[in-house]
């Protein structure tokens, strides 16, 4: 069975099997018009030559039509030189005019076959013409050139015709591919010139990425090096990002972005590069510069630019940033090192109070170290039950009889010790460990007051501290119900200290999640009051029951007037708002009878006693309170 002809698969070989066809079609036009000079007595043997030639020609053109093109191309090709070839041994020899279509023939091969096809059809024709100079020189046969005339001037014409013809045909096809060639050139120019944008560039900014600004710092350092100059490596970070895009959404995100790197890009020189490293974070190489000052000078320049107002989807937004400075030489000679040394900067220039710069030096990196460091340790700590509970008497100012505790944790360090809650407490609160750690101290402490109570002491309140971070889990209520239950307390002994700060968090979730805590019954205490934004509204929004006034005011209310002013203000204010109070940090007598007079209920602080143990506050409360051991 033949097998199923194969379909054309490219551009290519459609123009190519398109010529065959055409070919043919012109072979089927010319050999007429050759046989026509042949119509006279003794050149019939050239007639059925001419004839074969046209059958085979139509026989090949029908070939292509069905699909066998390969097949119709060798057969038109070998068909053509075996005519040819008959035709001058028949008549004149090479010095027939058929000569001129093995030329044809040789080229169309060349543009139209497989290279074995060329070379094979080369060696025969060569064969061929040996053949007649042989059969010559042995007398075979004699090959005379025929006298010029009519005839021969049309066959010839119509064989130049043909060649010429096949020639243009194929030169065209050439021309043609090569100018396809030439715009698919452009094409992969073009789009690799984009594909290599885009994997340096980023593509909401248009600036250049971290990839594509780590080797301008490089070439910057190299420069540097040669020049004995220095290079300042900027770490910037938009302080309120997520603020903009959490309440706008992102497009209101990506326009300011794109905003502030427009901003950035005008604040440097041409030679200084500005890139985005992701999200709200640029990072930018000042090359060439002479010190620390230039580098300042760009960063004091950026935070005013970014200080003007943006227009956002309609919207006026003020941002700022946080900019961290590493400078090379003195700060690090490689990407990895400046980077990093400027990350570090830029933390710190945050913690500052954001809308600043900061040099980076290296007890910023012994800082780092040592918070990485506490943070693994604090996670030892939890597993291994390293965390104890302190817990400072609170007592009624007029009576000094004993009314609570506030909870205060410390940590038993194996090596260094007990180490305070201040140097501990920031760290967790930024690993987020601070939930795991919080969840402890209210199930320890209400364990503890629950023995308390067992061993015959009376109920008082304990006040626990919580951190910010703890209230963004939401599942602060069930935390609490739970500790509860597990000791058999009731919800009135417990007192949450929460900060200001917790309730400018004015969000519909964190207000409910207040409501449920009040829901259960527990009490809460704004700790350290007046040292935050001391708004009254939210006062009155959220149902809270006691203000703790803080020790910094109560350290100065004999001595100075502003001090007595606040304090005085603060329980006027809670006493009209149905709140009590406690003054923190009472360490005299003097400074607990002023505070009595000025109406605070409750006081605590190293005047009754410093945070006890769990065993010798027992002994406090039994000596307080009366009750016997
Ligand atoms: N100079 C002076 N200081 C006094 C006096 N009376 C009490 N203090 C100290 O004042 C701090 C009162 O705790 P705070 O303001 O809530 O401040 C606490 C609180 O914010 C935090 N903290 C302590 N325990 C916890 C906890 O379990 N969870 C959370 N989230 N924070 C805690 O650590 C802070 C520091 O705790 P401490 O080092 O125990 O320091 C305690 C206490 O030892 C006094 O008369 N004079």
């Amino acid at each position: 069975m033949a097998p199923e002809p194969v379909e054309p698969t490219t551009d290519l070989q459609r123009g190519e099997n398109r010529r065959i066809e055409q070919l043919c079609l012109l072979l089927l036009a010319g050999l007429p018009a050759m046989a026509a000079t042949n119509l006279f007595p003794g050149r019939g043997l050239v007639l059925l030559m001419i004839a074969a030639g046209w059958c085979l020609a139509g026989a090949t053109w029908l070939l292509s039509r069905r699909g066998r093109h390969e097949l119709a191309k060798q057969i038109l090709l070998v068909a053509l030189f075996v005519i040819l070839s008959l035709a001058m041994w028949f008549d004149q020899g090479p010095y027939n005019g058929a000569m001129l279509g093995y030329a044809a023939i040789l080229v169309m091969a060349a543009l139209l076959a497989k290279p074995r096809v060329l070379l094979v059809l080369l060696v025969l024709m060569v064969l061929v013409q040996g053949l007649f100079n042989y059969a010559a020189v042995a007398g075979w046969q004699s090959f005379d050139a025929k006298p010029l005339g009519l005839r021969r001037f049309v066959n010839i014409a119509v064989l130049l015709g043909l060649v010429a013809a096949t020639a243009w045909l194929l030169a065209n096809d050439l021309r043609r591919a090569l100018l396809r060639l030439d715009q698919e050139n452009q094409r992969v120019r073009q789009s690799q010139a984009s594909l290599s944008h885009l994997a340096q560039h980023d593509a909401l900014t248009g600036l250049p990425n971290r990839l594509l600004l780590q080797d301008r710092l490089e070439q910057a350092l190299n420069q540097a090096r040669r020049h004995q100059c220095q290079v300042a490596l900027l770490y910037l970070d938009l302080d309120n990002f997520k603020t903009v895009n959490d309440s706008l959404g992102h497009a209101a995100g990506d326009s300011l972005l794109e905003a502030v790197a427009r901003r950035l890009g005008e604040a440097v020189r041409e030679i200084d590069t500005v890139s985005r490293q992701g999200g709200d974070e640029f990072l930018i190489v000042l090359g060439d510069i002479g010190g620390a000052e230039d580098a300042a000078q760009v960063a004091r320049k950026i935070l005013a630019s970014l200080a003007q107002p943006v227009q956002v989807e309609g919207v006026e937004v003020v941002t700022s940033c946080s900019i961290g400075i590493a400078l090379y030489p003195q700060d690090g000679s490689s990407f990895a090192e400046l980077s990093q040394h400027a990350d570090t900067a830029m933390y710190q220039a945050k913690e500052s109070g954001r809308r600043a710069f900061r040099f980076f030096d290296a007890q910023m990196n012994a800082n780092l170290l040592q918070q990485l460091q506490l943070d693994a340790g604090l996670r030892t700590a939890l597993r291994q039950g390293e965390f104890i509970l302190h817990y400072q008497p609170i007592v009624e100012l007029a009576s000094g009889r004993l009314q609570g505790a506030e909870v205060l944790i410390r940590w038993q360090h194996p090596e260094q010790g007990l180490i305070s809650p201040e140097r501990f407490i920031p760290v967790a609160e930024r690993s987020g460990l601070i939930v795991e750690i919080g969840e402890w101290v209210l199930g320890e402490a209400c364990r503890q007051l629950g023995a308390w109570l067992q061993q015959g002491l009376p109920r008082f309140v304990l006040a626990i501290n919580l951190s910010p971070v703890q209230f963004r889990r939401g599942n602060l209520d069930l935390l609490v119900q739970t500790a509860l239950q597990r000791a058999h307390l009731p919800a009135e002994c417990l007192e949450l200290e929460l900060t200001e700060t917790v309730l400018l968090h004015d969000s519909a979730d964190f207000a409910e999640l207040l409501e449920r805590l009040k829901g259960l019954g527990v009490r809460l205490a704004i700790d350290d009051f007046g040292t935050g934004y001391s708004n009254l509204a939210y006062l009155q929004r959220f149902r809270v029951d006691k203000l703790k006034i803080d020790r910094s005011f109560v350290r100065e209310v004999q001595d100075k007037h502003s001090a007595r002013t606040i304090v005085t203000a603060i329980i006027g204010m809670a006493h009209s708002l149905g709140l009590t109070t406690t003054a923190e940090g009472i360490e005299d007598p003097a400074t607990a009878g002023l505070l009595a007079e000025l109406g605070c209920e409750q006081g605590q602080g190293y005047l009754f006693a410093r945070p006890l143990n769990a065993a010798d506050f027992a002994d406090y409360a039994r000596a307080n309170l009366g009750v016997p051991d």
